[in-house]
């Protein structure tokens, strides 16, 4: 199955999350003194507060992913869920990458009929709700930094789904 890019809007990634983006979709207002637009409340970041034994305790935390460009075509053969916490994305630099995610399936697994990928631009930040299956990072440029703020701590979060080999999933371009 090979996958076709869409744009990346909030509308078509709502199943999913959200899409940061200072836009006039936002609600923004001025502050310190009219100097600065705010565009608030852009995601829900979720963090379950109680963690395992013998790990630190649960938090939020901001950390930076410096991600490599992926060779195209690509196949792709697993997703992942963090099922105790969001996590959010931003670009630090004028880099596009791509989005993979997909729905809550039967039997804990995601629905692979439902795979959606999506073209997100170097204004977009993504923030995976807590529990969707996405793909992880997808730079399309070297050393592209992008701003991670997600759950940290707590004992494990990160399930994975690994694709039965019968039927590669591809994604042909960078565009
Ligand atoms: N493993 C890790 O922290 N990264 C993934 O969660 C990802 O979505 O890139
Ligand atoms: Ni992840």
């Amino acid at each position: 199955m090979v996958l076709i890019p869409e744009p990346l809007t909030a509308k078509a990634f709502a199943p999913f999350g959200d899409v940061i983006e200072a836009n006039e979709a936002a609600r923004s207002f001025l502050i310190n003194g009219g100097t600065t637009e705010r565009f608030h409340d852009l995601a829900v970041v979720t963090a379950e507060a109680e963690g395992q034994a013998g790990h630190e305790a649960a938090r939020v935390g901001i950390s930076v992913f410096r991600g490599q460009a992926r060779t195209f075509p690509l196949t792709i053969g697993m997703l992942e869920r963090h099922p105790k916490g969001s996590q959010a994305f931003m670009p630090l630099q004028d880099q596009a990458y791509f989005v993979v995610v997909a729905p809550q399936g039967e039997n804990d697994k995601p629905d692979l009929g439902g795979l959606r990928l999506f073209y997100a631009s170097s204004k977009q930040g993504v923030n995976y709700h807590q529990g969707t299956w996405h793909h992880p990072l997808l730079a399309l440029s070297d050393n592209a930094d992008f701003l991670v703020v997600d759950r940290i701590g707590g004992g494990p979060n990160c399930d994975e789904f690994f694709f039965p080999d019968d039927d590669p999933i591809t994604i042909d371009a960078a565009l």
